[in-house]
């Protein structure tokens, strides 16, 4: 079956591929109609791939779900934005094997085979965190939509060879107050790479647009 006829014989478009996948599929799915999930959320760290899609969405009466992926916190920051947010900073860490490959790691020639402590591998706006590390920081892009962009959010990613689980603590502070969340993340049963909550966030979201009632922000 083609991709423009399997898009059309679906009420709803899970993407969970990759950030190429997010510019191939989106659009044409939103063009059909269809809503869509996207799981690579990094990809809409680029600003005109961002307002192409919101303008679709908008322009077919498509809604666009980000699920929460492998964070929490992400209620919380939605309930913040709506009075001011001062700062939103994410610190990711990974074990080096969960991060061999990244585009950041290749190009600076950083060895992380033969790390024996945790190192502080790259800290910056989300922007460029997601470039960096396209397949371990879509909670960045994620925490940016929900919050202050993809500017103002800061992102540290330390890779610690001490590690089994994919850490990510996010520290917001604002009008409310300030809070900060912590996830010790186990992998997916049958994919390593990736932490078991993104997949379950992707269920819950599809329980959300099915339920009659909404629990959360
Ligand atoms: N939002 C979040 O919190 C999280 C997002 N992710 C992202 O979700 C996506 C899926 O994650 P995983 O299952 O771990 O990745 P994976 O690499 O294990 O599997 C992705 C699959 O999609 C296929 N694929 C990639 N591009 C494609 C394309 N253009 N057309 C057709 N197939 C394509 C690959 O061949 C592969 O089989 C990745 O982009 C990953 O970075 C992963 C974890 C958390
Ligand atoms: O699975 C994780 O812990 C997070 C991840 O890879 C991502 O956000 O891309």
């Amino acid at each position: 079956m083609k991709i423009e006829e399997l898009i059309c014989s679906v009420d709803l478009v899970i993407e969970s591929a990759s950030q190429n996948a997010v510019r191939f599929i989106v659009p044409q799915a939103l063009q059909a109609g269809r809503d869509v999930m996207i799981l690579s959320v990094g990809a809409l760290a680029d600003k005109e791939l961002r307002e192409t899609l919101f303008g679709l969405a908008k322009q077919h009466s498509c809604r666009l779900y980000f699920p929460s992926g492998a964070v929490v916190g992400i209620d919380g920051i939605n309930s913040a934005c709506a009075a001011g947010v001062s700062s939103v900073t994410l610190t990711t860490r990974k074990p080096p094997s969960g991060l061999m490959g990244a585009p950041y790691v290749v190009e600076h020639g950083i060895e992380l085979e033969k790390l024996e402590k945790e190192m502080l591998l790259f800290e910056g706006p989300a922007s460029e965190a997601v470039k960096a590390f396209p397949a371990n920081v879509n909670v960045a892009a994620t925490i940016s939509l929900a919050g202050i962009g993809f500017e103002r959010t800061t992102v540290k990613v330390i890779a610690d060879p001490s590690l089994s689980r994919n850490v990510h603590e996010v520290n917001v502070e604002g009008e409310f107050g300030k809070f900060c969340t912590r996830v010790e993340n186990l992998p997916s049963p049958d994919n390593p790479k990736t932490s078991y909550l993104a997949a379950l966030s992707a269920i819950s979201t599809l329980k959300k647009i099915l339920n009659p009632f909404q629990i959360g922000t």
